[in-house]
């Protein structure tokens, strides 16, 4: 008995955050690294399909740069990352659309469906336009080639909220279209942070393999748990954000500006982190402020 009065009462902890919610867009980026462990990404599929059920609007952007690179392996091609982004010429990019639309993405609407979830997948390209990724490098002044690789320039949101509306959780693969035509491939987080701005969304969930931002990142006590956009600069420059979170962190900037109201970064690990971030008073993970 006392277990079940427990039980109720974590339900009404949660409701005010229901309330608040209610109705709202949320965008979870879903790392590629939290698809390492299946039972692991179960939960968190079941916990986005509660979302749902509650009467969030969850939005599911996902990666899968580890399954890319798996299968690159296996046809012999190496994976070259420059500052964090894969270096993808004509066959990358078949191997690219072929893990990600077409294995990843069905597994995991499969997942929301077997929990009851409304689900359906989008092909990045099928709404995102992109121009083709420029940049310089630091060190030698040269133009660097990341072959096709883009940076988004426009969502269609249409497909999206049509979906939304019928309480069905999209899940978007991060692909998108160039001006020639050509498939390119996107950042995941890029890709969700450019969905939540042009939803307009409320938050913006980044979860990922680590706690959130840690201070030290071989202390995975040193945890973060409050950001504000003013301190960023400075922790980039001392080094504290870098390689994987840079895109998370600069995307939330980002975002926060555009409107989004927070950005968290969170531990897919941590059994229920993005029920538990979203519905009770404590919270886990950093959570990033304007
Ligand atoms: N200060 C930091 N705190 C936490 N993680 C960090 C930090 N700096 C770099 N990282 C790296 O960022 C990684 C998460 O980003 P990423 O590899 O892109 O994950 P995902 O594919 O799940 O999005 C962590 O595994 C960690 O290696
Ligand atoms: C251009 C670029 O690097 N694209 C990524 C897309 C997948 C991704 O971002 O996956 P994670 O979120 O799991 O890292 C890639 O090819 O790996």
């Amino acid at each position: 008995m006392q277990r079940m009065i427990e039980k109720a009462g974590v339900l009404v902890e949660a409701l005010p955050y229901i309330q608040k919610f209610r109705g709202e867009t949320v965008v979870v980026k879903f790392g590629g690294s939290i698809m390492e462990s299946e039972i692991g990404y179960r939960n968190i599929l079941k916990d986005v399909a509660f979302m749902e059920c509650v009467g969030l609007r969850p939005v599911l952007v996902h990666g899968g740069g580890k399954a890319v690179s798996k299968q690159m392996r296996e046809a012999h091609i190496q994976s070259d990352f420059v500052h964090g982004l894969r270096v993808t010429d004509e066959q990358s990019i078949g191997i690219v659309e072929s893990v990600l639309n077409g294995n990843v993405n069905p597994h995991l609407v499969d997942i929301l469906l077997e929990n009851g979830g409304k689900a359906r997948g989008i092909h990045g390209e099928d709404i995102i336009q992109v121009k083709k990724h420029s940049g310089i490098d630091p060190e030698t002044g040269a133009a660097i080639d990341w072959g096709y690789v883009g940076k988004v320039t426009r969502v269609d949101i249409e497909p999206i909220t049509a979906f939304l509306n019928a309480d069905i959780i999209p899940v978007i693969t991060p692909l998108g279209r160039g001006e020639d035509g050509h498939l390119y491939n996107i950042n995941a987080d890029e890709v969700a942070n450019a969905v939540a701005q042009a939803l307009k969304a409320r938050k913006l969930v980044f979860l990922s393999d680590v706690p959130g931002l840690l201070k030290d990142p071989e202390d995975t006590s040193s945890l973060i748990t409050s950001l504000r956009t003013g301190e960023v600069e400075d922790l980039i420059e001392r080094g504290i954000i870098a390689g994987g979170m840079l895109p998370k962190i600069k995307g939330a900037v980002e975002a926060l500006k555009a409107g989004v109201t927070k950005v968290h970064l969170i531990d897919s690990a941590q059994p229920h982190s993005l029920l538990l971030e979203l519905f009770t008073d404590t919270g886990v993970g950093t959570e990033i402020v304007h």
